[in-house]
């Protein structure tokens, strides 16, 4: 079993060391990383990727350890059910049975660091002390992210779709773009774009040998509404982007000796670049979400029927953008109980009613679903998370 290896893992793990991190992609960490990628015992079964045909009864815990290759889980829903403590407590349950694991915050209100109990501020990956194997948590600051797009949009000390057309030698072109909405996309970033470059900085610097470790990634993501945002975003900006390159290629040669007088060439150059690497990025965020092999999307909601709602509206969008969705966590269900308040017994009967909302929905009748009871204390620190995690992921 993999649970039982991880004290040794985690042993050995402590005598190694690693390498200088690759500058290209660094991040900065809090303390140096100490550990080296483990090798987890894993039948040869167990490596197999998961079948089409898997039974809901085969999704358990043990199916989501059981490969050592990397994974990715996006949890993701309405705000405030629970997304951050279920994001938690999946990052200590795979670190308790012996991966290297990294949890990270795209939600522009973090709240990783309460969770934890610890500080976690300051975009810096930092270790979470009280796992059997490593465990990382990184809060990503969506304003310092966004900061990057700007100094595109900026490159001329201006602001607004004007300047930006300006600095890319387009300006003469501005009016004719009016149907790409560049207004939206320049003059104010469109909402999701800060999450799509947080994700799309992690998804780099994983890249770096230094962090190959790290063998599950678990993302608390933003609410709902910037979900389905950024996983539109890329098309949208793939569209407007690679047109506006495509302009500017096809009106570059002859504009470029007046240009070059002036000297701007090199500025525009640099902004077109720009341009191109973050539509590049998107691209990158968006075949995350949509890899099968890799990634699995887990929508947390709550038993009422207006998060159930929307939970069916999420899994929807998801199930067109193509990215894989097998559990939903249904957070804070009341416990048991033989003697129920007044308040208690209407409140049940309202979660009992949400819960079979659930079963005849086409949408959610088809997934997994996994319940998490409602505790009597706030769930805060690795041994609470701990405890949750043990109930939720079986
Ligand atoms: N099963 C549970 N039992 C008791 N309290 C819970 C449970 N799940 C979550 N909570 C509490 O509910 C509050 C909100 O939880 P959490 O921060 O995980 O939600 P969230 O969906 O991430 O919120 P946001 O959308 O604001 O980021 C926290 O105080 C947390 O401790």
């Amino acid at each position: 079993m993999l649970a039982t290896a991880s004290p040794h893992l985690h042993a050995a793990a402590h005598r190694l060391s690693l390498a200088a991190p690759a500058r290209s992609a660094r991040l900065p960490l809090r303390r140096p990383l100490r550990y080296a990628p483990l090798r987890l015992r894993a039948s040869a079964a167990a490596e197999a990727a998961p079948s089409a045909k898997e039974g809901a009864e085969e999704l358990g815990f043990e199916e989501m350890a059981a490969r050592t290759t990397r994974r990715y889980y996006m949890l993701g829903g309405k705000g405030g059910v629970g997304k951050t403590s279920c994001a938690a407590s999946l990052a200590v349950r795979f670190a308790n049975s012996g991966h290297p694991t990294l949890v990270v915050s795209t939600d522009p209100a973090h709240s990783l660091s309460d969770s934890f109990a610890q500080d976690l501020t300051g975009g810096a990956l930092a270790p979470v002390e009280g796992t059997d194997s490593p465990l990382f948590a990184l809060e990503i600051n969506p304003e310092k992210s966004r900061e990057e797009f700007r100094t595109i949009n900026q490159k001329n000390g201006g602001t607004g779709v004007k300047d930006f057309m300006d600095g890319m030698g387009l300006g003469i072109l501005a009016d004719q773009l009016g149907e790409l909405k560049l207004g939206e996309l320049l003059d104010t970033p469109p909402p999701g774009l800060d999450e799509a470059i947080a994700i799309s900085k992690v998804i780099q610097f994983l890249e770096a040998p230094e962090y190959s470790m790290f063998s599950r990634i678990v993302f608390d993501t933003a609410p709902t509404g910037h979900t389905l945002r950024l996983l539109s975003l890329p098309d949208f900006l793939d569209a407007s982007i690679g047109k506006i390159l495509k302009l500017r290629s096809k009106i570059a040669s002859a504009t470029s000796a007046i240009k070059s007088v002036f000297g701007q060439e090199v500025q525009q150059q640099d902004a077109a670049n720009k341009l191109e690497q973050l539509r590049e990025r998107m691209v990158k965020v968006r075949e995350l979400f949509r890899d099968t092999e890799s990634t699995e999307f887990i929508i947390v909601t709550i038993p009422t029927v207006m998060a159930i709602s929307e939970s069916a509206r999420l899994h929807s969008s998801l199930q067109k953008e193509s990215v894989p969705v097998r559990r939903l966590i249904v957070n804070q269900v009341l416990p048991p109980s033989s003697s129920d308040c007044k308040f208690c017994a209407i409140k049940r009967k309202d979660q009992t009613r949400a819960l079979d909302m659930i079963k005849s929905d086409p949408e959610l009748m088809g997934l997994n679903i996994m319940q998490a009871p409602l505790v009597d204390m706030e769930i805060r620190g690795v041994p609470a998370l701990k405890f949750l995690g043990d109930i939720v992921w079986k």
